[in-house]
């Protein structure tokens, strides 16, 4: 059994709550966490990583709070935290030997894991150089593989895909689905496409409140219906409905101009066609268009 159960959870800075009432049971896989900025993810990701201390609610690991379990489940548990910064004066293999002495790992064990997360986030060829040097993604590859030495069964990973460039993106997604079979893996990102093509579920939060949960199709299902293209030659008509709808994108074509938009009800202009929904009509919906546009 590999199961997380988060019940009632809130955690109240000064008079806000960063994240109110939420509950969520998660078991093995890759779960998506999406939100805009200030949603509360980090916070809930902390409480998960037992660096913060929930205001009320609680969480439980195989049935046990992991206020009982203490030590037992941070043994458990890799964390990336979101302002992840290795110690600029080391060299990448000398600082994953050192994280991995803290973990309480022996010596000729780590050694082993360390060489080995370092082929696997790809940093082999220059573990002897030091981190200063490293690019923000690098330093971000650094920050995942020290995620992973103990091997966690809970891997708690903040925006870990920030600051990667698309190669390195492609990696991280290969690794994930590796290592999300056997491991409760909680990843918040604002990037769609990361969430899209490796987690099991999606997990929406959005002012510290739990929005949805669910598989990709089933957040899709639930968008049916409600995402229309426009098209049309008019300027005026373009203005006139970005004004009135939630618009996901905007292509001006030589001949006309077509709109994606969200709408509960069929929009009367003439070149309007129902469409299938794609997550980001999905993100758009629930959240605002500065995000959409981040995508
Ligand atoms: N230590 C703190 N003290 C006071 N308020 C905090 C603290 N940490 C977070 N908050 C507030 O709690 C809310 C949720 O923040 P959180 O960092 O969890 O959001 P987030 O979804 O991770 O945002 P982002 O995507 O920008 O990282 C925000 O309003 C934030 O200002």
């Amino acid at each position: 059994m590999n199961k997380l159960e988060i019940v009632n959870l809130t955690k109240t800075y000064k008079h806000k709550n960063a994240n109110e009432n939420i509950s969520l049971t998660l078991n093995s896989g890759v779960y998506g966490l999406l939100g805009p900025n200030g949603a509360g993810k980090s916070t809930l990701m902390k409480q998960l990583a037992t660096i913060t201390t929930p205001s009320s609610g609680k969480i439980l690991y195989n049935e046990k709070d992991i206020v009982s379990l203490d030590d037992e489940y941070r043994a458990l548990v890799g964390y990336l935290p979101q302002d992840f910064d290795a110690y600029k004066n080391f060299k990448a293999r000398e600082f994953l030997m050192y994280m991995a002495a803290l973990k309480g790992m022996n010596n000729s064990e780590a050694k082993k894991k360390v060489d080995e997360l370092l082929k696997l986030v790809g940093l082999y060829e220059v573990r002897n150089k030091n981190v200063s040097k490293f690019s923000g993604g690098m330093k971000r590859r650094v920050g995942i593989a020290q995620a992973l030495l103990n091997n966690p069964k809970i891997l708690i990973l903040d925006e870990p895909t920030a600051g990667l460039d698309p190669q390195e993106r492609t990696r991280f997604r290969n690794l994930l689905s590796n290592i999300g079979t056997e491991t409760i893996v909680i990843l918040s990102t604002h990037i769609i496409s990361d969430i899209e093509s490796v987690a099991k579920e999606t997990i929406m939060i959005k002012d510290g409140k739990l929005l949805l949960k669910g598989t990709h199709r089933e957040i899709l299902e639930d968008m049916k219906g409600k995402v229309y293209t426009i098209t049309t030659k008019n300027e005026s008509e373009v203005n006139e409905i970005q004004r009135n709808y939630k618009v996901v994108s905007i292509n001006r074509g030589v001949e006309d101009t077509q709109l994606r938009i969200i709408s509960d009800k069929a929009p009367s202009y003439e070149n309007t066609k129902l469409t299938e929904p794609r997550f980001e009509d999905v993100y758009m919906f629930y959240f605002e268009l500065e995000d959409a546009r981040e995508v």
